[in-house]
């Protein structure tokens, strides 16, 4: 029985394949955004003032449904900003997560610190998408693609100057970081099963080169998580559904931060 990323990852084929019939790399290429010179969220990420936080806009998730139908996205990116995220990811799949290119154009147009394309990258076009729409980096998820795969679209993205982040889940993913994997994710939810573990990000940490960022992913609620977690050498913390569940995500992000500077 196929689990939820495997049908992630056979609608985007459909999805991307539809996209590229009506788009072509070299309309896209010439999309104003496309020229732009990206930002880097590995130098965001440590930056002194900058908490470390990327913060999610995320309406819905396979995992929780409807998290938050109502909140806007330039509302909710810029009060984000505004509190001091270091960078910022904007779900850009319609299908199951209720995102959408628009809203990271909207996003980019509202800010000026580094945008991740949060999404399901299987191939260069989505990459030339996400220059095209003002994306700083993008994912490459190590579970949904080969070694090979990695290699070639780390290298892709690269050479259009964006960053890659790298996402793994279990130790013999590790073997994918490749030289131009920019920052390295650790994602505590299984994408196949939902199940969150904080701990799966401390696990992981010890056998990652000292040489990558890293970022703890997914199911983060609590500042003091960031701390232990910063402490055990992160220096980045990708959150959505718990700002995006609140009513008011932007309040939600600034108590966050607030209760965070005081630890
Ligand atoms: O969130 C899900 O349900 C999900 C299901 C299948 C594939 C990916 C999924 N989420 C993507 C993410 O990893 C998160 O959006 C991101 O790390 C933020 O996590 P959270 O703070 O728990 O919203």
């Amino acid at each position: 029985m196929k689990n939820i990323l495997d049908k992630i990852v056979a609608h985007k084929h459909g999805e991307v394949a539809e996209r590229e019939k009506g788009r072509s790399v070299q309309e896209l290429e010439r999309l104003p955004m496309f020229g732009r010179e990206a930002l880097s969220l590995k130098s965001f990420l440590t930056q002194p003032g900058r908490n470390g936080i990327i913060a999610e806009f995320k309406r819905k998730s396979p995992s929780k449904g409807v998290i938050n139908a109502d909140a806007t996205v330039v509302e909710v990116t810029t009060a984000y900003a505004r509190n001091g995220a270091s960078g910022l990811s904007v779900l850009t799949d319609t299908e199951f997560f209720g995102g959408s290119m628009d809203d990271l154009q909207q996003a980019r147009a509202a800010n000026n610190i580094p945008i991740l394309r949060k999404d399901f990258v299987i191939g260069e076009y989505q990459i030339v998408e996400a220059k095209a729409i003002g994306a700083d980096v993008v994912l490459l998820i190590a579970e949904c693609l080969t070694k090979a795969e990695v290699k070639h679209l780390a290298e892709f993205a690269h050479n259009l100057g964006l960053e890659v982040l790298l996402e793994v889940h279990t130790a013999d993913q590790l073997e994918k970081i490749t030289p131009h994997t920019h920052l390295v994710g650790i994602n505590n939810r299984d994408l196949k099963t939902f199940q969150v573990d904080i701990y799966r990000s401390m696990e992981l940490l010890k056998q990652i080169p000292d040489s990558y960022p890293k970022v703890a992913e997914s199911g983060m609620d609590d500042p003091k998580t960031i701390v232990e977690l910063r402490n055990a050498g992160f220096s980045g913390f990708l959150i959505g559904e718990h700002f995006m569940k609140a009513e008011h995500p932007a309040q939600a992000f600034e108590n966050f931060t607030r209760q965070l500077a005081a630890l």
